[in-house]
């Protein structure tokens, strides 16, 4: 019998840095053959174009699958199982599967998913990396209602969960193998081991944690820790199966949509507009393309929280189909008619 294919599931929250820790790790894979799932939301595919633009021979095209549910977890059977088995019926076989998956995803489906029939023979979780948005930590993002939520606490004796986000990451964390600290550019170090000791609260004991900038860590310390985490499921319980009942969830808590129009004026406007509608609607996350007027090179943007980034990725390419598409992810309920509206200000008016 042939060895089990290892199996890397990256999980963190929305904007942690898991498509730049996979980059990364493509571009350092010492001739390492990595397969690549990556679960989005939208029919925008932001992550697969930012990782096929990486330019480098590792970073196939047709190595990387793309899973536009927005949430493996709640999709397993329809969606994960079939694209592992024809993953698997390939004659290239690769030498290691990673999965990225969404920021909104819940781990323990998914990693359970190893055990069923159709796959557990072939392949085995080589261990779950999570990634954690240090700067995010820091600035009390996951906790910032914290004394609001103990007080509703205190009224209500009923009330036993947190807010969506808290328990999300906290289900997150309790899955971890190992935790990437990412971001820790942005952090002082005093500030960086507030945060790490509070992790580690969260985490359970003997979980390594690293920490990285731009997601840049060895592969070595990435793949091949052998866990076999699937067997281990007992031990990383999760708020939303515990709580409320069943192995999936609606992922009800949270709403994103995508959004497309032709041209934008300028970069800085554009910037501008973005900023100020995260402000005002509370989006959690905004990522994608936009095609600057008059601009030979399609400009990316991502947003995380409310720190707005852009470059201009690539060319566009002759004949390519310019147009500006945006993901926005947020919590329920997202006001998608005033966004939509909002991010258009920016928009160049189209002759009638
Ligand atoms: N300053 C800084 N920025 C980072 C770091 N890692 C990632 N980023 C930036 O954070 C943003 C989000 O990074 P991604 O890698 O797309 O995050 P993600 O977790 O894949 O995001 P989702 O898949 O949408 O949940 C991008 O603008 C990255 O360039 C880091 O260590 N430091």
């Amino acid at each position: 019998m042939t060895a089990k294919i290892p199996t890397t599931v990256i999980t963190g929250f929305l904007g942690a840095g898991k498509t730049t820790l996979v980059r990364h790790m493509l571009a350092h894979a010492r001739g390492k053959r990595i397969a690549l799932i990556i679960n989005e939301f939208g029919d925008i595919g932001v992550d697969k174009s930012i990782l096929a633009g990486c330019g480098d021979e590792t970073c196939r095209e047709e190595d990387m699958i793309e899973l536009a549910n927005g949430c493996i977890c709640c999709t397993v059977a329809d969606d994960f199982i079939p694209t592992m088995q024809a993953l698997l019926e390939r004659p290239d076989r690769p030498d290691h599967i990673v999965i990225e998956t969404s920021g909104l995803a819940l781990p323990q489906p998914l990693i359970r998913a190893f055990n069923w029939p159709q796959i557990k023979a072939e392949v085995t979780v080589d261990g779950v990396v999570t990634v954690v948005d240090a700067a995010a930590l820091a600035e009390g993002r996951f906790a910032s209602d914290e004394a609001a939520v103990d007080a509703q606490r205190q009224a209500d004796d009923m009330l036993d969960h947190e807010t969506p986000l808290g328990e999300l990451f906290e289900d997150q964390l309790i899955s971890a193998d190992l935790v990437v600290l990412n971001k820790t550019d942005l952090v002082a170090s005093d500030a960086l081991a507030n945060v790490e000791a509070r992790l580690r609260e969260e985490m359970r004991p003997g979980t390594g944690l690293i920490r990285a900038a731009n997601g840049h860590v060895d592969i070595a310390a990435l793949l091949g820790l052998g866990m076999g985490s699937e067997d281990d499921i007992a031990n990383r319980p999760s708020h939303h199966e515990l709580e409320h009942g069943g192995e999936t969830h609606e992922h009800d808590d949270f709403d994103s949509f995508s959004l497309r129009f032709p041209r934008v004026a300028g970069k800085d406007a554009l910037l501008k507009t973005i900023e100020e509608t995260i402000r005002t609607h509370d989006v959690l996350r905004l990522k994608g393309f936009a095609a600057i007027d008059g601009a030979p090179a399609r400009l990316a943007i991502q947003a995380v929280g409310p720190r707005v980034t852009a470059y201009f990725d690539r060319p566009w390419a002759p004949g390519e189909h310019r147009e500006t598409a945006l993901v926005v992810i947020g919590e329920s309920p997202l006001d998608r008619a005033a966004i939509t509206a909002s991010l258009k200000r920016a928009a160049v008016a189209e002759a009638a």
